[in-house]
């Protein structure tokens, strides 16, 4: 095998992999790209879409903990993460949803990303996506009418729920009473109101569409691209006697070649780039492992460690600044967890189906037949409200003041025109502030919730899409391969908490509409409907809160003095040929979950890097 390619690309996960296809559409260039975990092309558990809770800690999960959460009350929280072709598109929940077209308009005009626009993500959202043949102009039974002209022909397939979880006509109901009206449009950038997803579904096949299975799939045979899997990207190496340096290639570790650790090492050589894809949480560490003089001494890795900005030695060129630390965003959600009615169907036998084996079996029967029922689909209802939607008009104030009053130097937020567009968008009365996802089944680790297999559960979960809260991830010094050390930052900026707290009364009103509380028979378990005032709410954040295992921004696209990592061009500052291309570069978080705008950014990025070689 060759080991000398046009583009090198670490990570095949969802990024990666879009990206190496539409690069290898030209067949006078070659593309390699490698990937740390498996090719699961095959595996029965991850194609069918209702397993979607119990992909958890399995193979093609590299999850990681985080550190203790300081404001948190020291609680470790899990961040699942993708390992293998495919990445975290393996084991993602498969919802596309797009942000409302001022939130991508925003990285252009105030956070200076020059040609990342609203207009150019649904040119790339339509470059990779499409609405499956049986959903376009039609409606769906559940009366979801997506705008066909919003897709295109692209390889992720947008489908229909096949399966409605009886909850949600209470729910709908409820949410309506409160001014939350069922949105017909499926959420692709007009977040209001309350919808069940379109999800990445193949209509005929009723299996997952990950990017393994959509771009990968019909190009495997093409001889410009290769794929080596099992294989840790460990650093890139660069061609120091220039200025910006070049990457020159790509060290890696074969991780099951089964001989001794020195032949394990291999170095894969770039004739045109590198492209790091290897999500939010490895490409900094990447980032780091490759900016590090190798003969750097372990203590002042450890110092490195323990400061805000990473400082790049490279040979010969002195200290060269990439500020990676405290921008570091997730979308942060405390859950609340309901006891229904015994009789509404839900999807708790997943959690037990030695419960019912008859009815589980029923269930599978039906997606063998018919490619519908429970596990068809992942059942979850989105809505996007704004602060006045849900928090009252005195907090309303609170929260104003405080984000009126906060700087750069009073934040984790460094940069100062990030700062500035979140506190615009909090003047702002209809941007949004809040996410709820109610999910028709029981979620573990909550306190005063104990599954019992006789009775049935929902859940809804209160995101922050715009969060002030900074982490920050950092190469471990003892295991510098192994998994990065992860600071969510969760609920460091007292601003989340107070919007959190608002958000769970506007949860604790909505279970208490009648066609909750009467005709679903929903019981508050966690919290108990006891838990009121700001310090019981607070203290049940504590231990309610999780991620939404969406994290970006950890290499922002950020002018350079603003902290950030990339230009608009993806090039990493200062270096001439290595880019960054997955949600890393997403400079602020969106009203979204993010899969859709990480395919665009991989489909606008080959555009980039093929516009930037044409003709050489
Ligand atoms: C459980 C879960 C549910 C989610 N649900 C949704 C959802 O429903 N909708 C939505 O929009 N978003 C969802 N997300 C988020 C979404 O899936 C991610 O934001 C997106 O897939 C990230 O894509 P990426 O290309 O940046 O990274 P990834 O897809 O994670 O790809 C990174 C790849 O790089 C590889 N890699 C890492 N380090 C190395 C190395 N050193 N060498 C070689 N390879 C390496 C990894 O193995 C992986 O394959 C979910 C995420 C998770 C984890």
């Amino acid at each position: 095998m060759s080991s000398s390619f046009d583009f090198v690309i670490i990570g095949g996960g969802t990024a990666g992999l879009a990206l190496a296809v539409r690069l290898a559409e030209d067949p006078t260039q070659s593309v390699c790209v490698l990937e740390v975990g498996k090719d699961f092309a095959n595996n029965e558990d991850i194609k069918v879409p209702g397993n979607y809770m119990t992909n958890f800690g399995k193979e093609w999960d590299g999850g990681l903990l985080s550190i203790p959460q300081k404001d948190l009350a020291n609680k470790v929280i899990y961040n699942p993460r993708g390992k293998g072709l495919g990445g975290s598109s393996l084991l993602n929940w498969i919802q596309l949803i797009r942000a409302p077209a001022m939130e991508y308009d925003a990285f252009e005009s105030d956070l200076r990303a020059k040609g990342w626009n609203a207009h150019e993500f649904l040119r790339y959202f339509k470059k990779s996506q499409s609405l499956s043949r049986s959903e376009a102009g039609a409606e769906s039974k559940h009366g979801l009418t997506p705008d066909p002209t919003l897709f295109g022909d692209g390889p992720i397939l947008n489908t229909f729920p096949r399966f409605t979880p009886a909850i949600n006509e209470f729910y709908y109901e409820a949410c309506a009473a409160l001014n939350i009206p069922f949105n017909p449009t499926g959420g692709n950038g007009n977040n209001s109101g309350v919808w069940p997803a379109l999800a990445a579904i193949h209509p005929d096949t009723g299996e997952r569409v990950s990017s393994a299975s959509a771009y990968l799939e019909p190009n495997r045979h093409k001889r410009n691209l290769t794929i080596i899997t099992e294989a840790r990207a460990t650093r890139v190496i660069f061609d120091e006697s220039v200025k910006p340096v070049v990457a020159k290639g790509v060290v890696y570790e074969l991780q099951s070649d089964g001989k001794g650790p020195e032949s394990r090492l291999n170095t894969v050589h770039a004739k045109k780039e590198v492209i790091l894809c290897a999500g939010a949480i490895h490409t900094p560490q990447l980032l780091e492992l490759s900016g590090l003089h190798r003969d750097l001494p372990q203590s002042c890795v450890l110092t490195i460690q323990q400061e805000w900005e990473i400082i790049f030695r490279f040979v010969g060129l002195g200290t060269f600044h990439l500020r990676l630390a405290h921008v570091r965003q997730e979308h942060y959600s405390t859950l609340s967890l309901f006891e229904t009615d015994p009789r509404i169907e839900s999807y708790d036998i997943m959690f037990n189906p030695s419960s019912d084996p008859a009815l589980m079996a029923k269930h599978k029967q039906e997606y063998a037949d018919k490619k519908s029922g429970i596990f068809s689909t992942v059942p979850l209802s989105f809505s996007y409200f704004p602060l006045k939607t849900f928090a009252s008009p005195e907090k309303i104030d609170k929260i104003k003041q405080m984000v009126a009053s906060a700087s750069t130097t009073t934040t984790s937020i460094k940069s100062a025109s990030s700062l500035a567009l979140l506190q615009k968008w909090m003047e702002d009365e209809d941007a949004y502030q809040l996410e709820l996802v109610m999910v028709p089944h029981y979620v573990p680790f909550l306190p005063n919730g104990e599954f019992d297999a006789a009775k049935r559960y929902c859940f809804i979960s209160a995101i922050l899409p715009h969060t002030f809260s900074r982490g920050s991830i950092h190469t471990n010094p003892s295991d510098p391969t192994g998994h990065p050390i992860l600071d969510l930052g969760a609920f460091e900026n007292d601003i989340d908490r107070e919007v959190m707290v608002e958000a769970i009364r506007f949860v604790q009103k909505l279970a208490a509409q009648p066609s909750m509380r009467d005709r679903a028979g929903i019981r508050a378990l966690a919290p108990s409907p006891d838990v009121k005032t700001d310090e019981e709410i607070n203290e049940y954040i504590n231990l309610a809160s999780f991620t939404s295992y969406h994290p970006i921004g950890t290499a922002a696209m950020l002018a350079r003095e603003e902290f950030g990592v990339v230009d608009p061009e993806l090039l990493v500052y200062g270096t001439a040929n290595l880019r960054v291309a997955d949600a890393s570069i997403i400079p602020v978080h969106i009203s979204a979950h993010p899969q859709a705008t990480v395919y665009a950014i991989a489909e606008k990025a080959a555009d980039i890097i093929k516009a930037a070689w044409k003709g050489k």
